[in-house]
């Protein structure tokens, strides 16, 4: 029965309802006068100019009239979407205007205040507030406080205040479904609703039940590193997405969401996550994988993806390992700068520039212009060198201007193409015939050397391979790594540069050494840098972000336990070396060990396969014993397969089947897809994930989760050691519901093992004949 209370409360919600309907009428409004507004000028413009203002091409939209009509146009957009944005936020504060209430008396107050919180503010038309934005300063007591004197920041200092009650709702279509007063930080009946509910396609926010500790993350804005350790399902890509909301609020003048970049797993979790921001009323900030950064900047070179690697990094040799150690540590990334430093001119590899399949600038006349030039830091030297080169350049193409070819050229260009040319100048603007003639001589040439022009601007006549090579050549490298394998390592980078490849553990050093020698490759404007998953990135490659976003704050998230190699370092360590490398003044490290995504009984069973996993906090909620499914033939390990995934989808809306590597994908496919249709094989390059059974290698569904997962092949010899530990509880610990495990054959020592009770898992087998 409803309470008086919640009467009380449900008439609050429907009065602040009503406003906000009253709200969304006169904002409609307005959007449909910016709209017409915005369409009429758009008409007005695209009648002067006869092009789509979109696509307009700026060298032909010299006139200031046309400018100010462009300009114009562009407010007026972005006008029509402030509006647009701020109809959605307040439509769905029409649908649930706020979670929580939170009342205060201030010292010295007879009065005491009560505060509701929402996911945006709202004000009546006297401007108080009916909801506070849950990113006010005031909202942190929420989060924090329990009953009592509290303190908050605001931006004048810290401020004092008593909390008296702390309230939560669950509002859903304008009605109090549930209320709870609570003394917790917020309280688990909230969590439990949240976390039993069907997984979306994408993310939902989570600011209705932020957690203390995640609070933490999120209002953070002193540490210039913040490095997060969290264990699976503790909330860090949450985290990362509700602190982005934040800090736009919070530096809403001088931060856009595109100052923002975060480095996600793969393309399939930046879909994933890509809802949770809107939902908050904020842009999305930039993402983007390691590997579409690397590639995108060593253009024309296929490097190695993190999946290759990892799928080539069961083979090596303990040599090979270490020196994969050695290239992935800060350590190398320091010797590179100070080879950098060091290199004499004389040192210096350069390429040629073709044109036409012919030398167009020698490298020996390269490399005269550089050691000819005054003693220098590298990069200042080669901006000089670059710079007589265009020079240069120039001279010849007024030289060649006079050729006769030129002069035919110009003899049979049309009318058109020759105004084309003349671009914004105007007959009048030259003096005589002759200047007007060697204007578009000049530029007929220009545009013939254009490849010889963007060479050097693109830094092309560095020969960085060469000098990546002779660094390797020169480094003194650490004991456990042989001159043998670092000459064979170098062999092999400058063998497979023949074919345009790469290894990754090679493409975050050559970028550095070329960044350092070309004094290019850093974006400063950048004021925040985000990578989740960090386990699975080199300290020299988090280096080398950190060279790259010079400026940026840097928060890095991830969980050791499910490095797709083996961890390294501990999070402590890994604080240290990069608080050493990167020259921070205020690292902080934070722990997550509560677990939010699995039911208990799934956690439980998780953890039972970590050396250390009882630091990980289980959140009580209840649900099924993990299955354990053991087959000893392939037959009826498929069949078995095919019944356990049709009884998940009963209750499921998707059943991730998750291998071990591609391969293993791909004969799972074959074999489901021969039976029914309903089976979606994910590869790297898919961008969203659709309902039903989807069949993936476990390193495309890192950061992801599904309602119910079934862990292939989870025998002895697919998992025979703790090598595979990581993988195995990453695979785990995707599974909100329900988790199946299936084995071909004995069963993994990592599940059969005596630290495993046997309680956790409900085992099926087969009896053998
Ligand atoms: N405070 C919270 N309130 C409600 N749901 C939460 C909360 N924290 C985490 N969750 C939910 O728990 C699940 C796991 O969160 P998230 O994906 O952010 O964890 P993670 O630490 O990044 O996981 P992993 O490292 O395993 O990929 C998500 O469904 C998220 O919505």
């Amino acid at each position: 029965m409803e309470s008086h209370e919640q009467k009380m409360e449900q008439q609050r919600v429907d009065s602040v309802i009503n406003q906000i309907t009253a709200k969304i009428k006169s904002v409609s409004l307005e959007y449909s006068k910016a709209h017409a507004e915005m369409k009429s000028v758009q008409q007005n413009y695209s009648a002067n100019t006869s092009v789509n203002y979109v696509e307009v091409d700026d060298r032909i939209d010299t006139s200031a009239e046309l400018q100010q009509q462009r300009a114009l146009a562009s407010r007026l957009i972005e006008n029509e979407q402030i509006i647009a944005g701020q109809l959605n936020v307040y439509k769905d504060l029409e649908k649930s205007p706020y979670f929580g209430r939170i009342d205060i008396q201030d010292p010295g107050e007879a009065e005491q205040e009560k505060l509701y919180i929402g996911t945006a503010s709202f004000t009546d038309d006297d401007a108080n507030f009916l909801v506070y934005d849950w990113r006010a300063p005031i909202s942190a007591i929420y989060y924090n406080g329990t009953l009592g004197d509290v303190t908050y920041d605001t931006p004048a200092g810290k401020q004092l205040t008593k909390l008296t009650k702390k309230r939560q709702f669950l509002i859903q279509n304008g009605q109090i479904e549930s209320m709870f007063d609570t003394n917790e930080t917020v309280g688990d009946e909230m969590l439990q609703h949240v976390l039993g509910q069907q997984n979306d396609e994408t993310m939902q926010n989570i600011v209705a039940t932020i957690q203390r500790e995640q609070n933490d993350i999120i209002r953070d804005t002193h540490s210039d590193l913040l490095v997060v350790q969290g264990v699976a399902g503790s909330g860090k890509t949450s985290a990362i997405l509700q602190r982005i909301a934040f800090l736009l609020y919070h530096s809403r003048q001088e931060l856009q969401a595109d100052q923002i970049v975060l480095f996600s797993p793969n393309k399939l979790f930046s879909h994933y996550i890509s809802d949770v921001l809107p939902s908050l009323g904020e842009r999305n900030m930039r993402q983007v994988t390691l590997a579409d950064f690397l590639s995108q900047r060593l253009q024309g070179l296929d490097v190695e993806s993190l999946f290759d690697r990892y799928e080539k990094d069961v083979a090596l040799t303990a040599e090979q390992r270490a020196l994969v150690n050695y290239k992935s540590s800060s350590h190398y990334m320091h010797q590179i700068a100070d080879y950098c430093q060091n290199l004499a001119p004389t040192h210096f590899k350069f390429n040629h520039i073709y044109f036409d399949g012919r030398i167009f600038f020698d490298k020996a006349e390269i490399e005269k212009i550089y050691q000819g030039l005054p003693h220098l830091q590298p990069a200042e030297r080669f901006l000089r060198t670059k710079n007589i080169l265009i020079k240069q350049l120039k001279r010849r193409i007024n030289q060649e201007a006079k050729s006769d070819w030129v002069a035919e050229e110009i003899d049979q260009l049309s009318n058109e193409e020759y105004h084309n040319l003349l671009g914004s100048k105007r007959l009048h603007d030259f003096q005589e015939v002759d200047a007007e003639t060697n204007y578009i001589a000049r530029k007929i040439v220009t545009r013939r050397l254009r490849k010889v022009y963007d060479a050097i601007y693109n830094n092309y006549f560095l020969d960085i391979y060469s000098q990546y090579a002779d660094f390797m050549d020169t480094v003194t490298a650490p004991d456990n790594v042989s001159k043998a394998a670092m000459a064979a390592s170098k062999k092999n980078f400058l063998h497979d540069i023949e074919f345009h490849k790469c290894e990754l553990v090679d493409a975050a050093p050559l970028l550095y050494i070329r960044d350092i020698l070309t004094g290019g490759g850093q974006n400063h404007a950048m004021h925040h840098l985000f990578v989740d998953e960090m386990q699975d990135y080199s300290i020299a490659q988090l280096q080398y972000l950190h060279h790259a976003f010079p400026k940026a704050h840097m928060t890095f998230l991830g969980d050791a336990e499910q490095a797709l190699f083996k961890a390294v370092q501990t999070p402590e360590e890994l604080l240290t070396s990069l608080r050493n490398a990167f020259n921070v003044h205020r690292p902080r490290l934070l722990k997550l060990n509560r677990s939010y995504r699995s039911t208990l009984p799934i956690t439980t069973f998780a953890k039972a396969l970590l050396p250390d996993g009882d630091q990980i906090e289980a959140f009580n909620r209840p649900g099924q014993l993990p299955r354990l499914v053991i087959r000893y033939d392939a037959d009826s390990c498929y069949e078995a397969l095919e019944e356990e995934v049709s009884r998940l989808r009963v209750d499921n809306g998707t059943v991730a089947i998750l291998t071990k590597n591609l391969e293993q994908a791909h004969e799972v496919y074959q074999k489901l897809h021969h039976e029914t249709d309903d089976v979606t094989l994910m590869t790297d390059a898919d961008l969203s994930l659709p309902k039903g059974t989807l069949v993936m290698p476990i390193y495309l569904a890192k950061g992801l989760e599904f309602d119910a997962v079934v862990a292939w092949n989870v025998s002895a010899a697919n998992f025979p050691d703790q090598r595979f530990t990581g993988t195995l509880y990453t695979i785990a610990t995707r599974a909100m519901h329900q988790l199946v495990l299936m084995s071909l054959g004995p069963v993994s020592p990592l599940i059969a093992s005596d630290k495993m009770p046997k309680s956790v898992l409900q085992i099926e087998h087969e009896l053998t004949n």
